[in-house]
């Protein structure tokens, strides 16, 4: 097998004249999802470039999470299909579901580390988990690296999660998304519950973690100052509840800088955080 060759930018070059190809990382085919009730999810579809930081946005409720999740196989699409790397996700066996799970980083909204885990080995249980071969000097040199990338001294080590602030962990919760060197990144609402100096630290980091390695980002937040910050695409999905049969989920796709001239009101409205008419449907009882 041929070893593939990348650019600057990490895609992966073509065989013929060496221009980069840009395939998608994912490919999501008319997925809907539904939990017995009704459809949380309707027919959508969508393309993700390798190396795009694409942000999802949307009011609670409208599926971000459930969106994200049937991306990376968490959650099995009712109808549809989700392709990562061109494989189909409801075609792979278990062992070849475990492998692609392994080229995805998760860095969830509550960091998730474990607490009776010092830093060091929170950072390292990827690592350990997933590559029996590899050398404790090794183990160290990669922690040691990843915590130096997010901004982390090397005393934080030791420490245990309870000691360090609430953006000092949703950092070493990046670090650890980033130790097993993943292609596909997934933070979960990275700054809801910082302050705004440390929301923005983490949107520093994650255009760092871009600019550093070739992943691909999906970013799902309620926040309109990361979703500018640190996309180049934004997707607005709007709750499944409050549209018509033939309306499209998805208000908005395309580049931040486009969001407030957005032809659809709700996404002004969104973004520029006003109630609109809702108020006036609470008001009259049509909010659940
Ligand atoms: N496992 C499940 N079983 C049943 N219903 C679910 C399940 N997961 C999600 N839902 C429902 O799907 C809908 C969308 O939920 P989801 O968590 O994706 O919303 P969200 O846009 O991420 O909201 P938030 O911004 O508040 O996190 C909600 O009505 C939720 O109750």
């Amino acid at each position: 097998m041929n070893t593939p060759s990348y650019d600057e930018d990490g895609f992966e070059e073509s065989a013929v004249g060496g221009t980069a190809v840009a395939e998608n990382l994912l490919e999501v085919r008319e997925v809907s999802v539904q939990f017995g009730g009704p459809w949380v999810l309707r027919d959508i579809t969508l393309s993700i470039a390798r190396g795009q930081t694409i942000a999802i946005i949307g009011e609670s409720g409208c599926g971000k999470t459930v969106f994200m999740k049937t991306l990376v196989g968490l959650v099995s699409p009712t109808m549809g299909a989700v392709d990562f790397d061109g494989q189909t996700l409801a075609n792979v066996s278990r062992e070849e579901l475990s492998n692609i799970r392994r080229r995805i980083g998760f860095v969830f909204q509550n960091a998730a580390l474990f607490d009776s885990m010092s830093i060091f080995d929170n950072v390292a249980f990827p690592l350990r988990q997933n590559d029996p071969s590899v050398t404790e000097p090794d183990v160290r040199d990669r922690v040691m690296m990843h915590l130096a990338e997010v901004g982390l001294p090397s005393d934080v080590t030791r420490k245990r999660p309870a000691e360090l602030s609430g953006g000092m962990r949703k950092r070493v919760g990046l670090a650890r998304a980033l130790i097993l060197r993943p292609d596909l990144l997934v933070y979960d609402e990275p700054t809801t519950g910082l302050d705004p100096i440390m929301s923005d630290v983490i949107n520093e980091l994650i255009l760092d973690t871009r600019r550093r390695y070739p992943v691909t980002s999906v970013v799902v937040t309620h926040d309109m100052h990361t979703a500018r910050k640190v996309s180049d695409r934004v997707v607005m999905f709007y709750p499944r509840r409050r549209l018509n049969e033939d309306d499209s989920q998805i208000l908005f796709d395309g580049s931040p800088s486009d969001l407030e001239h957005a032809v659809d009101h709700r996404v002004r409205q969104f973004v520029r955080g006003e109630a609109g008419e809702r108020l006036s449907e609470m008001a009259r009882g049509l909010e659940d």
